[in-house]
């Protein structure tokens, strides 16, 4: 059976050859290590302004390249001002703009349209980092203790505007609503038309990086709407992946070492605020914030451990290519273990980030499609005539996931059913190398029949249901989380991505709990040591309880929750 599936892809003139675009010169192809046709980056390159932030490395894995940009160029004081005045929760103790509704008027009378069209990354920064080029150098020396080891020499300040911007745009849109939920626990709706003071601006630099202009959480995709995007920029970032500064730039990516830039709920002190070259002397002990800052960067320290992910993907499909068995269950079994991390990593969001907080910055978050907010959409004043709709902020971006489904080849398994379909739309939301590095991954374990390689030998099918397991758990964590953070508060019937909030969750992990009792029936168990065996058994009668507990679960939600909750 994996000969025909080999045979097919001889047949196959070549494995396509994924194009980079035109963002791929020399200096990339030189750096890169081509994995077959897709390249990875063995090295962050941070001083490499002509790439984009978000290619996928082995290295930064899908966190960027260099350290995201914490403080913007005087011309964007104004905004700044008004980003650090806005927050809920002020660093003092007194409240922000948002908490009494005051982000609007003090948008229009503030704010005006920046000029961007001068700005590239490397222009902008030149001069910028007298000293952070040497930290780099000496945090590349010795950093290798610490993982990942990120460069931040330049840092891409298209996107860090992008991030302002989004930033700014969703506080202004969604302010009405945030006040209402405080006082109704209804959103009522958001402000329908988006000054040009923050539209043209953001329309040009999502433009100039291939992004949409609304805020995502590492986003970044062609971009369309107005101006065709060239295809050579396509980097930036939203609230999540592109909103970490280190305390400490000699240090890895620990959540103790890492703090927020940007936030609504807010109150970072202002240090935190003002990163400068000083600012790894300061002291790292915890903030009182914490809980507020947690969301964000649990994500963040779960992201790091992403190259490792990339990693063992790849080496287990080139081990594939070469039939060689041992290595295919030592990339496997790797792999499992990167996903533990992951999911280890993941648990820690009970301590960082207080469920009852959540409700708090999550309105900001909220998109514009498939809200009743926005029932129109969003005019966006100076840019277009036509309402424009953009799905909200949702960890439904991240690559880590989607990379498991399209490796082991669960994205087929997903029902065909409209949810399946906004799962497919969420994909569409995130860097371009990501997406096109997802692609790759999807159409080469289906080349080479991964699923079908693994189960052709006890060991490596045992191999592959641990990783299907690590899939299940994320997605049954994410469905405990979404239970005590969301559905405990709320009886908004759709997620901040515009997903149905009691239905869309449980397709995607009822299907990999299908996956998982179907694989553990087609293993023998007397082929295995009695400490495979007993793993097989764990996972099947886990799945096989857990598939029972969900049915009813959403059975009972489907009535509290109503219509718009339930369909796509
Ligand atoms: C308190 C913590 C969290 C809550 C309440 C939460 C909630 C949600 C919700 C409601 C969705 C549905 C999509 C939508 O927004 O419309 C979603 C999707 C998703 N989130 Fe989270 N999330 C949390 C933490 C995380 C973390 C830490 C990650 C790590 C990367 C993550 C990754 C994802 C992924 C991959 C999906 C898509 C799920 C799938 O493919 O089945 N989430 N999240």
């Amino acid at each position: 059976m994996l000969s025909s599936s080999m045979q097919r892809l001889r047949a196959s003139a070549s494995i396509r050859s994924l194009s980079t675009g035109a963002f791929a010169p020399t200096a990339m192809r030189l750096h890169a290590h081509r994995l077959d046709h897709f390249p990875i980056l063995r090295e962050t390159m941070p001083e490499d302004t002509k790439i984009p932030s978000f290619m996928v490395g082995t290295k930064n894995g899908f966190l960027p390249r260099q350290d995201p940009m914490a403080t913007l160029p005087d011309r964007f004081a104004k905004m700044d001002s008004l980003l650090r005045r806005m927050p809920l929760n002020l660093a003092d103790g007194s409240k922000g703009l948002l908490a009494n509704g005051q982000l609007g008027d003090a948008v229009h009378s503030e704010l005006e349209a920046c000029k961007i069209d001068d700005i590239t990354d490397e222009r902008l920064l030149s001069g910028k980092c007298e000293i952070l080029p040497a930290i780099t150098h000496l945090r590349h020396l010795l950093q290798h203790a610490h993982r990942p080891s990120i460069g931040c020499r330049l840092f891409p300040a298209l996107t860090a505007l992008y991030r302002d911007y989004t930033f700014l745009a969703s506080a202004y849109l969604l302010e009405p609503c945030d006040i209402m939920y405080r006082k109704k626990s209804e959103y009522g709706l958001g402000r329908q038309v988006l000054p040009s003071s923050i539209a043209v601006p953001l329309a040009q630099v999502a433009n100039k990086i291939g992004a949409k202009p609304f805020m995502e959480y590492a986003l970044s995709y062609r971009y369309t709407y107005f101006i065709p995007a060239p295809r050579s920029h396509t980097t930036s970032e939203g609230r999540i992946l592109y909103n970490w500064q280190r305390k400490n730039p000699f240090k890895g990516l620990s959540y103790d070492n890492l703090d927020v830039i940007r936030s609504f709920a807010g109150t970072e002190s202002e240090k935190q605020h003002s990163f400068s070259h000083q600012y790894f002397f300061l002291s790292s002990s915890p903030s009182p914030h914490l809980f507020r800052k947690g969301f964000i960067l649990n994500h963040v320290t779960m992201v790091a451990y992403s190259g490792d992910l990339i990693q063992h993907a790849t080496d287990s499909l080139d081990a594939i290519m070469r039939c060689d068995r041992p290595s295919f269950n030592r990339a496997m079994k790797s792999l499992s273990v990167t996903y533990e991390h992951i999911n280890n990593e993941m648990d820690f969001m009970w301590s960082r980030s207080e469920a009852a907080d959540y409700q708090k910055s999550r309105t900001f978050i909220m998109g514009t499609k498939n809200q009743p907010m926005f029932p129109n959409g969003v005019i966006y004043e100076g840019v277009s005539d036509k309402p424009l709709f953009h799905r909200g902020e949702s960890g439904a971006n991240d690559s880590m996931i989607p990379l498991g489904d399209n490796l082991l080849q669960l994205t087929g398994t997903m029902p065909n059913n409209p949810l399946t379909e906004v799962l497919r739309d969420f994909r569409s939301y995130r860097p371009t190398n990501h997406k096109e590095f997802l692609e790759y991954v999807q159409r080469r374990a289906d080349e080479v029949g991964l699923k079908e390689f693994a189960l052709q030998d006890d060991l490596s099918a045992a191999f592959y249901l641990a990783n299907v397991d690590q899939i299940r758990a994320f997605r049954h964590r994410h469905w405990n989380l979404t239970k005590e953070y969301i559905l405990k508060y709320s009886n908004h019937p759709v997620a901040t991505g515009g997903s149905p909030i009691v239905t869309w969750l449980p397709n995607q992990l009822g299907a990999v709990l299908s996956t998982v009792i179907e694989v553990g029936t087609h293993i023998n168990p007397a082929h295995l040591d009695t400490e495979a065996r007993h793993l097989v058994e764990e996972i099947s009668r886990r799945a096989n309880a857990q598939k029972r507990v969900l049915e009813r679960e959403v059975t009972a939600l489907k009535e509290k929750f109503g219509e718009e909750a339930v369909r796509a």
